[in-house]
């Protein structure tokens, strides 16, 4: 059986946390061959937190895995000082980015893990998208992709009490909450809709996906009382979407949907803005909490949270949600040789 293809990690933001959380999840998951990464990243300031190894390739990852840090050295210009950002990396950053998609788009690495990057960084020198799930979208566009295109937010978090996982969805991501209205539609909806379904079936293993959508207004418009998105444009989508086979309840309001015996009722929630799905998915498990961006060529996860610049360098980081990012990332791309949509 030919060998695995290594992850491959980009480093992030090297004044965040990063560097010291991927020190941390090497040595949580080193004795594990099949989670093997690469980082994409500067190798002088990996090894001033521990012993790294210089690699030529992805390849060499996993011959070194077990002993050290494989490092694909990509060196910054300029000093990264913790906890405090400089554009001056930016440009860094993002060749990290696209050299992990590369890599991923070529085989040499079969799933990619993003350290936190703070866009304010990257925007001040130009950075023309909102964040890495809209740049792998393009980076990846000229890739065929066997279903519908994304890219997709997805949040998912164990949900112990169910004994199964919550999972967010976002029909809009970071965008100002002014403007969440003018970026719903129907086509946008419906991509989504199918996007995540496909998903649920080829990455989750979820074989008879049941999808929730839920409502913009409080109590879900109260019958076009408080509002209008609901009746004008949501339950009309979601009976055009049943008669295309999917499998989906609502708009129910969101303020419902998110106790123990709610979830039982979806596979994944679809919800309208950033915060509707984040703010229930980081409270039920922050720690447990990944993030994965659906309806790519390639597989992607990142962790939840960001580049925690008050706590860089401080050795206080906590590494579990890039550690579950990572093994999330591992189990994606094997579900994903195996399963198709439908
Ligand atoms: N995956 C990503 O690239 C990603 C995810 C979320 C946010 N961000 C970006 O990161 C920047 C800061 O994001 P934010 O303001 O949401 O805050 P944040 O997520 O970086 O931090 C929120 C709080 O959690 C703490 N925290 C974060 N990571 C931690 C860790 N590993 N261990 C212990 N405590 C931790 C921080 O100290 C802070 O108190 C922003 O630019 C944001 O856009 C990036
Ligand atoms: N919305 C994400 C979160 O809160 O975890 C985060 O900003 C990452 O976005 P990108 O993966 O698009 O950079």
């Amino acid at each position: 059986m030919r060998p695995l293809a290594p992850l491959v990690l980009s480093l992030g933001d090297p004044c965040g946390t990063g560097p010291e959380l991927v020190h941390k999840a090497w040595a949580t998951l080193h004795g594990d061959p099949e989670l093997a990464f690469a980082v994409v990243g500067d190798a002088d300031l990996l090894a001033s937190l521990g012993a790294i190894q210089r690699i030529n390739a992805p390849s060499e990852a996993v011959g070194t895995f077990a002993r050290a840090l494989p490092v694909l050295d990509r060196p910054l210009s300029a000093p990264a000082r913790p906890g405090h950002p400089d554009p001056v990396h930016a440009p860094h950053i993002i060749g990290w980015i696209r050299e992990g998609a590369e890599l991923c788009l070529s085989g040499a690495a079969r799933g990619l893990v993003t350290a936190p990057i703070a866009k304010s960084v990257l925007y001040a020198t130009g950075f023309a998208f909102p964040g890495h799930t809209e740049y792998l979208g393009d980076l990846t566009a000229g890739t065929p992709y066997a279903g519908t295109r994304g890219p997709v937010m997805m949040l998912t978090a164990p949900d112990a009490a169910n004994d199964s996982a919550l999972r967010v969805v976002l029909a809009t991501i970071h965008v100002p909450l002014s403007e969440v209205k003018a970026h719903l539609s129907a086509d946008s909806l419906r991509a989504l809709a199918h996007a995540t379904h496909e998903a649920l079936i080829r990455d989750f293993g979820v074989t008879a996906p049941r999808l929730m959508l839920a409502g913009l207004n409080p109590h879900a418009g109260e019958d076009g009382t408080i509002g209008r998105e609901e009746v004008d444009l949501l339950r009309p989508l979601v009976e055009a979407l049943r008669d295309e086979g999917l499998n989906i309840s609502g708009p129910l309001p969101a303020d419902t949907l998110f106790h123990a015996e709610a979830r039982r009722t979806y596979d994944a929630v679809l919800c309208l803005y950033h915060d509707q799905g984040l703010i229930p998915l980081k409270t039920l498990d922050f720690w447990g909490g990944v993030n994965i961006t659906l309806g790519l060529p390639i597989v992607r996860t990142s962790p939840d949270h960001g580049t925690g610049f008050g706590i860089a360098g401080k050795g206080v980081a906590r590494p579990d949600s890039l550690i579950n990012a990572i093994r999330a990332a591992h189990d994606l791309s094997l579900n994903r040789t195996h399963a198709t949509p439908e």
